[in-house]
């Protein structure tokens, strides 16, 4: 049935008008329209826990019996989907990892803060065929546990009880994911419209992983890192290397981090293929209704325990794969091996010649010895040099596998919760880390009314105060928690050197405010914010109206020896709107960029139009540039931006890929120059709504009020320790 049946009386006997299925949206008559809805996520009208402070209640569980509860869960095998071997351990770390393993570093999407392992697209990713049942197996506990435990805690703690269940000891464990209550709709996954469809489409060529789409990380749509058969099904454990490294990195992973996750991972648990995947319904979103929400489901044969298919590939690596040991690599270096078959016909490597007592027994009857597997990524991590100097390392010397291990899994299943302040509960491990971006505590006793008379006494103008305070801010992003203000590390490579972020400038204001935060005690991060809102303050004082901004000191600064500064590069900017600015090789659409960043950062689309407005008249443009001043009055902050871009007196008039000349529309006179970013604000049919609020007469004090509270937001994005 489609629309039109409905309204013209057609085949539906039921009267309903609402449009309840996507497919005839807005974006679909419009594919190109900025899709704004990414700044308007998980309203708190969608949240039934509205209200309801995770963070806060989280820290009074009951840590020790819920651990206690995971534990008496991993053996407790059921008939609806027995345990291999009587341990749901390998299952359940699993399900931790691919909750994780989305995560990447370029955008910071991705990752199992949110869990979003629960909704589409991700529950019905091919790669996590099962898990759903994984999920279920763990209902009993959240809900005996209830608001005081996340799904998303919940899923990455199930995995790692499991490692301390098996004899790992662990790096530690925090509590503080709150769960989203709805799909993200930011994040792209790539532009395939087919599940694992061939790696070729997302790699500029296919045999040199560098050249993958970013800020894509794993190889085909629906994985979450390599296809376990070989680049496009086809095995070669060298290639496949390539792929692991490329992928692995882009999750912020290293050669050995990397090794010790792929081995430490695959020292437990088997891979499921003992059947025919042919068999299977479909996955969770597609499925009937009377899956009850799960999918995979084989309803015509046997298909759990011993006979479940998964990922089509069959057996386990190692002989006791419900034990933490070394195993997996006695297994991998002391066999050669070769290629075979699995019952499901996936591709899978088998030892050539294996001493009976040395093989894994069937995970249902112990009387049954099956032949170990690895997969091609394992192989991978005995054929390719580099991985294999770590092997063999790690072989003569288990123990620097296990804490390579316990550390790199606790970096996989945090990565994405930010600074170590934010972490709960009695596990927590208290140890700096750098990829934590650690930043120490400032101080908050300095007299903030003194330091402020200090640098306005100072000669710095508006625009460097704003902008550099600006560009201080705006490495924030909410996907990972990282950047921002506290830290100043714009002072630090590699941010001191980004072209976006005008070196040369920031050095001149830096040499201003440096000796100020040096004499008072305060910290530079402080007094870079502070300058900033001294500045904004003038502004709004030269536009007629009285501001006095909110200021917390308390911002610290970091050292460069705790400063991973290649971790920092996918935070330099390569646009930013508020600045105006976009750099020369750049040719995605400035307004999707903009768009983008808004999300990271946390901004509705009101305050997005008000950051914007206000930037372009305080005249922060970026080398200070004139382009899209918009305004005659530059430093004031003014609705000009709103008024001007509204007004009819004036046409726009393309000079550029970018850029635009405003001329007055009767003596063709060029008042300003705009660029596509200003122009958007008058021309988007949302956006347009919001600049006519701001350009009416009625709301010029309105307009300053609210670029404040804007600013203020950004300025504290990353200040964990106020909230
Ligand atoms: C190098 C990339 C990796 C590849 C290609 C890969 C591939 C696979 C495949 C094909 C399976 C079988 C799934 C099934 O049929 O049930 C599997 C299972 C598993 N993987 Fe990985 N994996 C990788 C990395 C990891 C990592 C990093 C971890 C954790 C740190 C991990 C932990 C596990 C566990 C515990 C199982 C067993 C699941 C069970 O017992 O039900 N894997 N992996």
């Amino acid at each position: 049935m489609d629309g039109n049946e409905i309204r013209t009386g057609g085949k539906c006997p039921v009267m309903h008008g609402a449009i309840t299925e996507t497919g005839t949206t807005v974006m679909d008559w419009w594919p190109k329209s900025l899709n704004l809805d990414i700044l308007h996520q998980h309203d708190r009208k969608a949240n039934p826990l509205a209200g309801f402070n995770y963070r806060e209640e989280v820290k009074s569980l009951d840590f020790d019996g819920l651990k206690k509860d995971l534990l008496a869960l991993m053996t407790d095998s059921q008939d609806w989907w027995p345990a291999d071997w009587g341990h749901y351990g390998g299952l359940f770390i699993r399900m931790s990892w691919h909750a994780a393993g989305t995560y990447r570093l370029a955008d910071g999407r991705g990752g199992a803060s949110t869990g979003n392992h629960r909704f589409a697209p991700l529950n019905s990713w091919p790669d996590n065929a099962n898990l759903d049942k994984a999920r279920r197996l763990l209902w009993p506990i959240k809900k005996k546990y209830g608001n005081k435990l996340s799904w998303a805690d919940l899923m990455v703690l199930a995995g790692t009880v499991a490692y301390e269940s098996m004899g790992l000891k662990t790096f530690g464990f925090a509590f503080g994911r709150e769960d989203i209550w709805a799909p993200e709709k930011d994040v792209y996954w790539g532009a395939e419209k087919e599940w694992l469809a061939p790696s070729d489409n997302r790699y500029d060529d296919v045999t040199n992983p560098s050249t993958m789409e970013n800020p894509l990380a794993a190889v085909q749509m629906g994985l979450i890192y390599v296809n376990p058969e070989g680049v496009n099904g086809k095995p070669d454990p060298l290639a496949t290397a390539q792929q692991v490294r490329e992928t692995f990195a882009r999750m912020a992973m290293d050669d050995e981090e990397t090794f010790a996750l792929t081995v430490g991972g695959h020292t437990v648990g088997k891979c499921h293929g003992n059947g025919s995947a042919d068999l299977l319904g479909a996955e969770p979103e597609g499925a009937g209704l009377e899956e009850g929400g799960l999918g995979w489901m084989n309803n015509t044969t046997r298909g759990i325990g011993a006979n479940t298919v998964t990922s089509g590939i069959e057996g386990a690596w190692t002989t006791h794969p419900t034990k933490w040991d070394n195993g997996y690599l006695h297994m991998l270096l002391n066999h050669d091996w070769e290629l075979r078959k699995s019952p499901a016909g996936a591709w899978q490597w088998e030892p050539v010649d294996i001493k009976e007592e040395d093989k894994p027994v069937d995970a249902e009857n112990p009387a049954i010895r099956r032949n170990p597997i690895m997969t091609d990524a394992d192989m991978a991590m005995k054929m390719d040099p580099i991985y294999r100097e770590i092997a063999e390392r790690f072989y003569q010397n288990p123990a620097l596998l296990d804490d390579a291990f316990a550390r790199a899994w606790f970096k996989l299943t945090h990565r994405d919760m930010g600074p170590k302040d934010r972490y709960i509960g009695p596990e927590a491990p208290q140890e700096d880390l750098i990829w934590q971006d650690p930043v120490p505590a400032g101080r908050k006793d300095y007299d903030v009314a003194a330091v402020k008379a200090q640098i306005a006494a100072a000669g710095l103008s508006v625009s460097d105060m704003v902008a550099t305070a600006w560009d201080s801010a705006r490495t924030f992003r909410g996907s990972d928690l990282r950047g921002g203000a506290n830290g100043a590390r714009i002072r630090l490579a590699p941010q001191k050197d980004w072209e976006g972020n005008e070196p040369a400038r920031l050095t001149r204001v830096l040499s201003v405010l440096e000796p100020i935060a040096a004499a008072s005690g305060a910290s530079l991060a402080d007094v870079i914010v502070l300058a900033g809102n001294l500045g904004v303050e003038k502004a709004a004082k030269a536009a007629g109206v009285a501001l006095d901004l909110p200021f917390a000191p308390g911002r610290g600064d970091a050292s460069d020896a705790m400063t991973d500064a290649a971790s920092f590069a996918p935070l330099e900017p390569v646009a930013d709107g508020f600045r105006n600015w976009l750099k020369k090789d750049y040719v995605v659409s400035a307004e999707e960029l903009l768009l983008d960043r808004a999300q990271l950062m946390g901004l509705t689309a009101p305050e997005m139009t008000c950051l914007i407005g206000g930037m372009r008249v305080i005249g922060t443009n970026h080398g200070g540039t004139r382009h899209g001043v918009f305004t005659d009055r530059v430093g004031a902050l003014t609705t000009d931006f709103f008024v001007n871009l509204t007004d009819m007196a004036f046409k726009w008039v393309p000079k550029g890929a970018n850029l635009y000349e405003i001329q007055d529309r009767n003596s063709g006179a060029v008042k300003w120059t705009a660029t596509r970013v200003d122009l958007v604000f008058g021309s988007n049919s949302v956006l347009r709504a919001y600049a006519e609020v701001y350009a009416q007469d009625d709301n010029k004090e309105k307009f300053v009020r609210d670029f404040a509270a804007a600013w203020t937001k950004m300025m504290n994005a990353d200040r964990f320790d106020l909230a």
